[in-house]
Order: structure tokens, then C-alpha cells, then sequence
């Protein structure tokens, strides 16, 4: 873990080797994944059939093995116990409900020249959903896939997911039963997102892949990105809490390790105006890290991406967080109003000190697949409008045409595309006969 000072005068240098922390694809990590593309581009199956077993150390016992039925995840489903069917369904209904709410409406209007434009947003016919399995399974990314998904209307979803060693979760097959999904396949790392995006002779291409993962799975994804539309890169997790003294520094510490115990590459960096609380909070994720009963990644994520950053005033908390552009913030901060309208770029933001960034991970409702790497400069979290593309539309009648022809006609032989301008101009003169 780092301590860096605003007032240090090194502080800058400091500050934006921080910024700059790849925690994403080195060099090594691209070339590995465009190799393992173009490996699974070439033979398909039988390149699923080594990673797997080089990754995942597993090997199917025979085809069927490759696939988790339905039925799989119905038993699981009904198998599992009271309390974890009504918190998954819980997480379940409120996810749905947050995105239901952001369907598009079909636009369909007639303007001054008469002219009809709208445009119609449809659902792709596939999507590919990722769910995480390397270090620890997650039916939580699977609700946060395939709900919005279904909202949109996507009529084929399937999930690729990595069974290291063999072991199928139970709770990620329960989720795939209750969100519908249609297809779950036992594969994961950039392979899988290869094998989506390019097919197999066993796994039929989709239109699109979302959803998090490691450094591997995030590179796939962006270096996919054309042959598959994608949602966003959403890579190994980071969180920066800007918090005042009047916090419990154990409260803190937990949040920064939180995000630590999903990946060695994760990063967990506090902001604080007081020098006695960082001491308390540094100390304090010593005595959280030993509750935990399985701690080594959060105490090398910590170790290596762990900073503590002491400001002379929180004022300059907001500039900072603009520059990291973190995938969560949260602002335990006696006044966080002015603070969330000064953070421009961040994944999502988790006001007040009763908001720690796990409930947004699990309950809350808006989706926890968010981006990376400072990519909430210009990127967002998952959304229905992932799933979907819209289709834009134009008509005209003689009269229309008539009222905005001549500028059209006009711009295309500025271009010196003469056929466009026939296009047109032959119907204007066929118009004034
Ligand atoms: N940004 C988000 O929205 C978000 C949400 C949830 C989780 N996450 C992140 O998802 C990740 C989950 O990671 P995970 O590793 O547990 O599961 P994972 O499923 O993402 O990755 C496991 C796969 O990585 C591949 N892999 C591992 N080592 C490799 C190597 N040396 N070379 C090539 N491929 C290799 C293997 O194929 C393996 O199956 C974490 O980084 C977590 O922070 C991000
Ligand atoms: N914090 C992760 C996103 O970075 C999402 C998650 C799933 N389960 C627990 N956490
Ligand atoms: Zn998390």
C-alpha cells in the first residue's frame, strides 16, 4: 500500500504513476489473448478443449459435459435454501425493476417540411453473457447479464462461464433458472469470449457479448469489439472512497478491501483530510484482513494497488476522482450533494455513509458490470441498451421532398457525387411536370 500526501511536493509524479497503474493488459496479456483468438478462430472446439484444460484444469467427461441443461438449474433452484432463494430473488426483482425503467421509447414524428422521422430500437436476436468463475463464482454478474437482457427482449441468451477443476456453483445455476437463460456453457478466460463472438461447430455465434472479467476476459472483449458489438470493458474491479474522520475506520477499510478480494489486480484507494484516520483505516484493513477467512488476494491487491491519499481539504477530492475515473466512488463525507455533482467520471457513485459499494454489487438494482481502467471518462454501466440497436426512418411525400430536395442536391454536387444528386433532382423535376 502506498501513503502519498497532496502537499508532498513529489505528489504529482506520485499521483499520476497511481492514475496510470495498468491493471489491465500489459503487453504480455494482448499478445496471449489475440494467440488464444486466432487459436479458436482456427479450431474451434478442439482449441476450447486445451484452454480448458490449461486454465481450468478440467476436462469434460464427454460432449453433454460441456453444456449445463436446464434442468440442472431448475433442481438447483428448487434445492436451494429459503433464505438464499428469497435474497437471490430479492436482488432479482430489484435489478429488473432498475431496468425496466430504461427502455426506449420508439420516436415517430412529422416535422415543419413534413418530412416523417423516428427511429425503432429493436433487441439483438443473441447475446453471449460472461460470467466470472476463476477465483470465485458469481451468480450476482449472472442476474446483472441476463436481466437487462431479457428486459430488452433478446430472445437467445447464453452464458459462458469457467468451471475450474470441475465444480459447477449451485447458486449460478439457481440465477440462470430464474433469469431464463437459454444456454450455459462450461468455458471461460478470452476463449470463451472468442467462442462467442467467432462460433463453434457446438456454439452458435451471438450478436453481442457483455459482462465482467480478469484482465484476459476484459482484453478478449475489447479486442473482439467489431467481429461482436460489446457493452464496455469492464476488467478487474476499483473502488476510491473519499471519506471525513467522522467515519469508523473499520466501516472504510472494509469497503477498500471489498473490491481487493476480487482480483490481485484490483485497485482500492482512499481520500481523506485527516492524518490520524489514515492512520486508523491503514491499521484497521490489518484487523479486517484477519476476519476474513480467505484473504490472500485482497492482501496482495492491497499490498501492490493499495493507496492512501491525505488532502489539506476535501475540496480537492472531486479533481482527483476525475482524474482516476474509478469504476465505483463512494463519498462517506458529511456533505456528499456538492461532491456528486462534481465528480464527472466514475462508474457509479455511492453517497453517504450508509451506502457501502457491495450493496450496489448485489441488491441496490442499477447494474454492477461497470468500467474500468478509466474508461468512465467515455463509457457506462451495463444497461438494456446494450442488448439493443436502433433502426432510424425517413419519409417523404412529393411535397416533402420538394421543401428539402434542393439542399441535398445542392451538398452532393459540392461532393461531386452526381448520381446522388440525380437521385433527387430527377424526382423534383419529375415533381414539377
Ligand atoms: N468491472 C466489473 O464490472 C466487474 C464485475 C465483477 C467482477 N469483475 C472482475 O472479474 C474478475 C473475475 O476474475 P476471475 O479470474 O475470478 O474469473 P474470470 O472468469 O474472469 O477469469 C478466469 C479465466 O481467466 C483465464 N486466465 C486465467 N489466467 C490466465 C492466464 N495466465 N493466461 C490466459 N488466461 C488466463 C482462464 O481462462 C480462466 O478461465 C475480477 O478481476 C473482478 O474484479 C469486474
Ligand atoms: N464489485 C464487482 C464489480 O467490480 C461486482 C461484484 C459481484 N459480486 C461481488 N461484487
Ligand atoms: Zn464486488
Amino acid at each position: 500500500m502506498k501513503r502519498l500526501k497532496s502537499s508532498d511536493p513529489g505528489f504529482a509524479k506520485a499521483f499520476a504513476r497511481i492514475v496510470a497503474d495498468r491493471r489491465e493488459a500489459d503487453d504480455d496479456v494482448s499478445r496471449d489473448v489475440a494467440n488464444i483468438i486466432d487459436r479458436v478462430k482456427a479450431d474451434g472446439d478442439a482449441a476450447l478443449a486445451d484452454y480448458t484444460a490449461r486454465f481450468d484444469k478440467w476436462t469434460p467427461a464427454g460432449e453433454d459435459d460441456w453444456r449445463i441443461s436446464k434442468d440442472a438449474c431448475e433442481a438447483a433452484f428448487h434445492a436451494l435454501a429459503p433464505e438464499l432463494r428469497q435474497a437471490l430473488e430479492t436482488a432479482a426483482d430489484r435489478i429488473a425493476a432498475y431496468h425496466r425503467d430504461q427502455l426506449p421509447a420508439r420516436r415517430d414524428y412529422r416535422d415543419d417540411q413534413g418530412v416523417r422521422l423516428g427511429a425503432i430500437w429493436r433487441p439483438v436476436d443473441a447475446a453471449g453473457l460472461y460470467v466470472p468463475g476463476g477465483r470465485a463464482a458469481y451468480p450476482s454478474s449472472l442476474l446483472m447479464n441476463a436481466i437487462p437482457a431479457r428486459v430488452a427482449g433478446v430472445e437467445r441468451l447464453v452464458i459462458a462461464t469457467p468451471t475450474p477443476g470441475g465444480q459447477i456453483n449451485d447458486l449460478v445455476l439457481a440465477a440462470a433458472h430464474l433469469a431464463e437463460v437459454d444456454e450455459i456453457w462450461r468455458i471461460g478466460g478470452a476463449q470463451a469470449i472468442a467462442a462467442l463472438a467467432h462460433g463453434t461447430k457446438r456454439i452458435a455465434p451471438v450478436d453481442v457479448v457483455t459482462g465482467p472479467g480478469n484482465a484476459w476476459v476484459a482484453e478478449a472483449k475489447r479486442q473482439l469489439y467489431g467481429t461482436v458489438g460489446i457493452d464496455m470493458v469492464a476488467g478487474p474491479s476499483e473502488i476510491l472512497v473519499i471519506a471525513d474522520k467522522d467515519n469508523r475506520a473499520r466501516h472504510i477499510a472494509a469497503d477498500l478491501l471489498s473490491q481487493a478480494e476480487h482480483d490481485p489486480m484490483a485497485q482500492s484507494i482512499l481520500i481523506t483530510d485527516d492524518n490520524d484516520f489514515a492512520d486508523r483505516v491503514a491499521d484497521a484493513v490489518g484487523v479486517e484482513l484477519a476476519q476474513l477467512p480467505t484473504r490472500r488476494v485482497a492482501e496482495a491487491s492491497w499490498r501492490d494497488h493499495g493507496v492512501i491519499i491525505e488532502v489539506a481539504s476535501l475540496d480537492e477530492a472531486p479533481a482527483l476522482a476525475n482524474a482516476l475515473a474509478a469504476e465505483h466512488v463512494e463519498l462517506a463525507v458529511a456533505d456528499p450533494e456538492p461532491m456528486l455533482e462534481a465528480i464527472r467520471h466514475a462508474g457509479s457513485v455511492f453517497i453517504g455513509r450508509h451506502a457501502p459499494e457491495a450493496v450496489g454489487d448485489y441488491v441496490a438494482g442499477p447494474n454492477h458490470v461497470l468500467p474500468t481502467g478509466r474508461r468512465a471518462r467515455f463509457a457506462s454501466g451495463l444497461s438494456v441498451l446494450d442488448f439493443m440497436k436502433r433502426t432510424s426512418f425517413i419519409e417523404l411525400d412529393e411535397a416533402a421532398l420538394a421543401a428539402i430536395g434542393p439542399a441535398a442536391v445542392a451538398l452532393a454536387e459540392a461532393e461531386g457525387l452526381y448520381a446522388h444528386a440525380r437521385s433527387i433532382s430527377l424526382r423534383l423535376q419529375g415533381n414539377a411536370k
